[in-house]
């Protein structure tokens, strides 16, 4: 027998917790069906008051009728109140268990360069558990029981009942004709208004060069023609639903008279009994509600479930990785082989055949003309983004393997933009985890930020503000390097980490990077400014993506001052470290123009003072 493979995917979590509460939604089902049939009380006492009651003129039963019926009612609003509960608790149960799952898809997106998915995917999430606790939920575990009403209108008089039927099933055929000519509308101003408000809280972003260069006119501009398609999808949607409301609307009160005129027909055939007029109008203002009813929420409905398939494909594009093995500490030996990687939707790599070996404890100091594709190695050997081709490994290791196995703590990183959170010094660097104070004190301590910290009104558990809208620029970048080196890491990744530093920190960077080494730490160090690149033990020269020259320090210097590499790198006794970085040198034409050029002018300056 031949046994045949099937790949199945693997459930994404948002299935999952679906799946998990299917039972509890079955409840809620259940209840629904004893809410709608308690729903019947009015109507029943209606009739019985008039048959037994009026005939009998019995105060007893009266009054015992008129107990039963204020019971019924009660337990009624008591099952409603449950219901609303559980289904609030249901949302919020859902928003619990996928969160995370959600965060990590919308990481992943971001990553991948689609930041207004990852932005989406939040409100997705919260426009999911909202959905669990408003009307339209309610209305709809309603839906199904409205044959409950037709049903008591049969028994009443099978004409009514049918009159009832026809009317329910007109009314449902307009509830799904509404969803079919609005659908398209709904997900088009879904998403245009989505893509609007990441627009928007983008530009947000840029506050004070928008006020500083009155571009706000420009701004409000860019948002209106964004949202002029969402205005015009949500309007045509509006404009259809609200005529099947109306003609909705009508059909019910047509229905409401067609159907009190037979009943009194029958009366007067001493077919029913006169309250069955009343009580066959109360019935079909019940099993018509929720049907109409549907028509208005239908959008809540189109919204809520273009959500779930918007999360449901940002999961199953980033499927969860279980907890992979616990990994010992590593040495922190790391090797590119063959690395090529073409950023998401580029047609050219920007990087190509990069292949190189570190051992651990050694400093490897990247530089290259500005776009050269420094930043983008180093986000590969900080394992945040994978190779297209080719291997970043660490002690043999792919950089997935390690992170699969939670070993961020192993790792520092400090991007190009040093990128802080909302909340105290001591929980940046902590990497907004619970961590000893001596550890968040000793991180700080070695990039010399300690003294600083410890001026703030709040020392260590200062707020920073927003992104660290509160520290200068040098401070930030320091802080982002505290963080970096927080807990001891074996491979660290600085990209630009002197841009915005002053001689003191400058050195004191210098000095942690050298400790780090002596602690037998692989750093990374990415520069325009060459000064850091003196204390590297090796340099890679990056032009165009490709490996232009990689090296001991002292060789790279020497195939610099001899011509044997294509780059002209100004000054490679800056690099050999035979010069400060502090020298007197004119800046390089070639190479001002080939880096941002900044290097050098800072350098010349420190030169003249
Ligand atoms: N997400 C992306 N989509 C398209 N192209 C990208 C993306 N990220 C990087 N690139 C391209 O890859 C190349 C290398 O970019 P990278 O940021 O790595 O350069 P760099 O050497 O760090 O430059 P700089 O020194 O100016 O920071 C550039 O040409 C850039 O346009």
């Amino acid at each position: 027998m031949a046994l045949t493979w099937t790949k199945t995917r693997p459930r994404t979590e948002i299935e999952t917790a679906f799946r998990l509460c299917r039972a509890s939604l079955l409840m809620v089902f259940g209840l629904s069906f004893f809410l709608n049939l308690l729903a019947l009380t009015v109507p029943l006492y209606l009739l019985q008051v008039y048959d037994h009651v009026l005939s009998s003129h019995s105060i007893d039963t009266l009054v015992m009728l008129t107990g039963i019926a204020v019971v019924a009612l009660a337990v009624n609003a008591m099952l409603d109140g449950l219901r609303r509960e559980m289904l609030s608790r249901i949302g919020i149960w859902l928003d619990d268990r996928i969160q995370a799952s959600v965060l990590t898809a919308a990481v992943q997106a971001a990553l991948r360069g689609e930041p207004g998915s990852a932005a989406q995917a939040w409100r997705d999430l919260n426009g999911l558990r909202t959905f669990f606790s408003g009307n339209a939920c309610n209305a709809l575990f309603d839906l199904p029981w409205t044959p409950i009403f037709v049903l008591a209108m049969i028994l009443v008089h099978p004409l009514l009942g049918i009159l009832g039927l026809v009317a329910s099933l007109m009314l449902f055929g307009l509830a799904l004709l509404n969803e079919a000519v609005t659908r398209k509308s709904v997900a088009r101003a879904s998403t245009a208004w989505s893509n609007s408000q990441h627009r928007f809280e983008a530009l947000l972003r840029n506050v004070e060069a928008i006020s500083a260069m009155g571009m706000l006119p420009g701004v409000a501009r860019i948002l209106h023609d964004e949202q002029s398609e969402a205005k015009q999808a949500q309007m045509s949607a509006g404009i259809r639903a609200a005529s099947i409301q109306s003609f909705a609307r009508f059909l019910r009160l047509l229905t409401q008279v067609t159907v009190m005129a037979f009943a009194a027909w029958l009366v007067i055939r001493h077919d029913i009994s006169p309250a069955a007029i009343f009580a066959s109008s109360i019935l079909l203002g019940r099993s018509l509600g929720p049907v109409e009813g549907a028509i208005g929420t239908w959008k809540a409905v189109t919204t809520v479930r273009l959500g779930y398939a918007r999360l449901q494909r940002l999961m199953t594009a980033a499927p969860p990785n279980g907890p992979g093995m616990w990994l010992p500490r590593p040495k922190g030996e790391l090797s590119l082989e063959q690395v090529y990687y073409t950023p998401p939707g580029a047609d050219s790599s920007a990087l190509r055949r990069v292949t190189l070996d570190l051992k651990s404890g050694e400093v490897l100091g990247v530089v290259g003309p500005s776009g050269a594709g420094k930043s983008t190695l180093g986000r590969l050997i900080a394992g945040i983004i994978t190779p297209s081709s080719g291997h970043v490994r660490l002690d043999g290791a792919d950089m997935s393997v390690w992170m699969g196995a939670g070993g961020h703590g192993h790792f520092g990183y400090l991007p190009q933009d040093v990128e802080l959170f909302g909340g105290s010094v001591r929980d940046n660097i902590a990497r907004l985890q619970d961590s000893p104070s001596e550890d968040v004190i000793a991180a700080a301590t070695l990039v010399g930020l300690h003294e600083t910290i410890m001026r703030l009104p709040q020392g260590y558990d200062t707020d920073i503000g927003e992104g660290g809208s509160r520290l200068s620029g040098g401070q930030r970048q320091r802080l982002g390097l505290a963080r970096a080196f927080f807990g001891d890491p074996r491979l660290v990744v600085l990209d630009e980490p002197n841009a915005s530093l002053d001689q003191d920190g400058e050195d004191a960077l210098r000095q942690a990077i050298l400790e780090m080494r002596d602690r037998g730490a692989t750093v990374v160090v990415i520069a325009q400014r060459l000064g850091i690149i003196s204390i590297s033990d090796k340099v890679l020269i990056l032009e165009n993506g490709a490996i232009n020259a990689f090296g001991s320090r002292r060789d790279i210097a020497e195939r610099i001052r001899s011509g044997r590499t294509a780059i002209k790198l100004k000054g490679p006794q800056v690099i050999d470290g035979r010069k400060r970085p502090v020298q007197d040198t004119k800046p390089d034409p070639s190479l001002a123009e080939r880096t941002s050029g900044q290097m050098l002018s800072d350098e010349t300056k420190r030169a003249a003072s």
